[in-house]
């Protein structure tokens, strides 16, 4: 009977799992959306039960779909949606507050006093990280200080904090693991990247008790064994980190200088920097992409809060398409966006800008502006982030971008592949397999369980879909790219009162 390797993919807005067999073939795929509840403007929460019940009914179902039985399961490799925290009872196992997602910008205002205190270069220098509310620390803090008795209890030894992953694992293992990945840490800003520890300077200036913390271990290494009544036997939970992280595993970005990016809810580019951490001078963020048979190897980040968020936008919100596919129907309708231009600062801007304060815009309308036009600006939207991303990584690591490989649901949109090589003026290649994310988590669990022996053995597997190239002249491309610095230059600031 054929084994696979299971990947749980808990992403922002659903939950997948996919078997994979030996070479990297999809045996089986299941998904659930689960709500999103957006209390007040700016925030955003997920429920931590709901997490656990749609993950755990796709991990039943994925294996129902092919008849496949627990024996057949040699490993489990989990990744996540990064940052988003949350904190439950240890006894209980009860969440004390809704998980706060990292997209939330509650603790904006804290993060501007941390700054104020001179400590960017502090934390940047433990943790790689900028100050932002997009990372977890701030969010723990807020935890613990507005959810009554949180503090107390925290320092009882009662509440255990984790990111997505450290949750599935303990609930997988009945509350018996409460460990994280490094890659998964290195997002937290209290963990110091260099010793591989959680930093004790860092927690006291957030007044985190550090006893509530999970054991960071490496992304590949058997953690523990699922508690047999959920699968029908104990299996290796084997692979974890955090989605980006995966997708560039999953990519095969082996070597130093090697990008992706992921094109999902929002936009996440990452460059392996091999063995040694590079500190940016340019608004991105330096962060573990894997620990790996007792080696770490590094990644500079850039984030992009909206990337296909935006388009959802244009279909829930706006209600201007009926689904994410039809963006590239509509686009194409024009040549080109007739002036216009959309920033999708929705929940402020990540990389390379880091303004919490900066909120979404539609400028250059004029009365030829039609639909088709705010569509095709809005998926523009996506390829001009990107590329602001590939420059301030060219400059840090001082190379210049020699290809990109992208995945993540929107990169199906042709249209927007052909905009980002257009305007990055890189070769753009999408692999035939765009659940890079999965991938890399179970190829990180299938190492560390001897079901593919090496790294080489999974490069071996990638497989090109398209390649394209550049067609719009070079002028062009500048003259578009300097409308929407200028575009971006008007929506910095917006919110601040
Ligand atoms: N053909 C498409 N064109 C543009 N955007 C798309 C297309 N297909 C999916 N998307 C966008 O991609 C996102 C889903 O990608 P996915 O990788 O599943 O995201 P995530 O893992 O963040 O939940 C959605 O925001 C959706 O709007
Ligand atoms: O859920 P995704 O795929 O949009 O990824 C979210 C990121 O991990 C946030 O840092």
């Amino acid at each position: 009977m054929e084994k696979y390797v299971m990947a749980l993919d808990a992403g922002t807005t659903s939950n997948r799992c996919i078997l994979f067999n030996k070479k990297g073939k999809i045996c089986s795929v299941a998904q659930r959306e689960f709500p999103q509840y957006y209390p007040r403007p700016g925030w955003v929460e997920h429920d931590a039960n709901q997490i656990w019940a749609t993950q755990i009914s796709v991990a039943v179902e994925a294996m129902q779909k092919i008849n496949a039985e627990a024996s057949q399961i040699v490993s489990i490799g989990i990744t996540n949606q990064r940052e988003t925290t949350l904190v439950w009872d240890k006894e209980t196992g009860e969440p004390i507050y809704h998980a706060i997602v990292w997209q939330c910008r509650r603790t904006a205002e804290y993060c501007d006093s941390l700054k104020a205190q001179g400590l960017l270069e502090m934390i940047r220098e433990k943790t790689g990280l900028l100050i932002d509310p997009y990372f977890s620390g701030t969010k723990l803090k807020w935890i613990l200080d507005h959810v009554s008795d949180a503090r107390q209890k925290a320092e009882a030894g009662q509440l255990l904090f984790g990111t997505v992953e450290t949750w599935l694992i303990w609930k997988l293992t009945k509350g018996r693991v409460h460990v994280t990945d490094y890659s998964n840490a290195s997002r937290t800003m209290m963990f110091n990247i260099h010793t591989l520890k959680w930093d004790t300077d860092l927690l006291k200036l957030l007044d985190i008790p550090e006893q509530m913390l999970p054991t960071p271990k490496p992304s590949s290494c058997i953690y523990g064994y699922t508690d047999a009544s959920f699968l029908g036997a104990q299996i290796p939970i084997a692979g974890a980190a955090g989605d980006q992280q995966c997708a560039l595993f999953g990519q095969a970005c082996f070597d130093i200088g090697d990008v992706k990016n992921t094109y999902g809810t929002g936009g996440f580019l990452l460059m392996n920097t091999g063995n040694h951490p590079v500190v940016s001078q340019n608004g991105l963020v330096t962060t573990i992409a894997w620990g790996l048979h007792d080696e770490i190897t590094y990644a500079l980040e850039g984030s992009i809060f909206v990337a296909g968020a935006a388009i959802q936008w244009l279909r829930d919100e706006m209600r201007l398409i009926e689904s994410s596919v039809d963006s590239e129907y509509y686009a194409k309708k024009v040549h080109d966006t007739n002036g216009c231009y959309v920033v999708p600062a929705f929940t402020g801007l990540g990389a390379p800008y880091w303004d919490p304060y900066a909120r979404g815009m539609i400028i250059g309308l004029t009365r030829g502006v039609n639909k088709n036009h705010i569509i095709r600006a809005t998926l523009e939207s996506m390829a001009y982030q990107v590329n602001d991303v590939i420059r301030a990584m060219e400059a840090d690591a001082n190379v210049s971008l020699g290809q990109l490989k992208v995945d993540g649901g929107a990169c199906a949109n042709n249209l927007l592949c052909q905009m980002q090589t257009d305007i990055c003026r890189a070769p753009v290649l999408r692999p035939k397999c765009v659940e890079t994310t999965a991938m890399g988590a179970a190829y990180l669990a299938g190492l560390a369980t001897g079901y593919w022996q090496d790294q080489e053995e999974i490069r071996a597997n990638w497989q090109l879909d398209k390649l394209f190239t550049p067609v719009m002249t070079l002028d062009q491309s500048k003259k578009q790219i300097a409308g929407w610095k200028k575009a971006v230059a008007r929506c910095r600031n917006w919110a601040k009162e």
